[in-house]
């Protein structure tokens, strides 16, 4: 029997797709998974919200458990890149900490972060038709989640079809710049790996402070 090579691989890329709710991540993501030559994985948080039991909770345990199925999450997409694999994350960064907690974790010069841009009428116009988004949730992180600034490549959906931002994005890959977005960002936000892996991280501290946004 061939014995599997376990030495430590290369990490793999992190394609970061960031938008508010609605701008398309999802749909985009999917288009990645067509698009991209090599394998790679779509890890929604949704997916990990979704595979957690169904218990009756009182707000704060409620809030707890949201913020472990978070940390939990960034987690698992660390981990799959650390084997070497692609990965197309779909976030929403709409609570400082999770931006910081990202940072903490995630090898600043493997990750692609895209925003994934939508203007506010078609936004109002697919939660509409969607039903099943509140109306006016995606307003109400447009903000926040853009905060950071910066971006390596930022996709605007609102009239162009996720399999043509896939494609921009395949292109941009081969020839992105460094320093990354991520790599900026580190020091701006006093958050990097090293200090944060291993002592639990900036993110951790904020923690406490942390919104009760939920699920989205
Ligand atoms: N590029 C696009 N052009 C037109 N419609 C789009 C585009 N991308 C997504 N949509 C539509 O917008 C709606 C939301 O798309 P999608 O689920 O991909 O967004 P999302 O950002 O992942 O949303 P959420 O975070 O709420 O899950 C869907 O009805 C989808 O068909």
């Amino acid at each position: 029997m061939t014995v599997p090579d376990l030495t430590a691989p290369e990490s793999g890329l992190i394609v970061f797709l960031n938008g508010t709710s609605s701008s398309g991540k999802s749909s985009l993501a999917e288009a990645l998974l067509h698009t991209l030559d090599e394998p790679c994985f779509h890890l929604p948080v949704d997916a990990f919200h979704r595979m957690r039991s169904r218990h009756e909770l009182t707000p704060d345990a409620l809030r707890a458990t949201l913020l472990r199925t978070w940390r939990g999450f960034h987690r698992a997409v660390a981990g799959m890149a650390a084997a070497g694999n692609t990965v197309i994350v779909d976030h929403v960064l709409s609570e400082p900490w999770r931006l910081r907690d990202c940072l903490d974790l995630f090898p600043p010069e493997d990750v692609v972060l895209v925003g994934v841009r939508c203007s506010p009428e078609e936004l109002a116009r697919r939660e509409q038709s969607r039903g099943d988004r509140p109306l006016g949730l995606a307003a109400g992180q447009l903000a926040q989640v853009h905060a950071h600034g910066i971006y390596d490549i930022e996709c605007d959906t609102t009239d162009t079809p996720p399999e043509e931002c896939a494609r921009q994005i395949k292109e941009f890959l081969p020839r992105r710049p460094t320093p990354t977005a991520f790599e900026r960002l580190g020091p701006v936000y006093g958050t990097g790996r090293g200090d944060g892996a291993e002592q639990g991280g900036t993110a951790v501290r904020d923690a406490a402070r942390v919104g009760t946004e939920g699920r989205r």
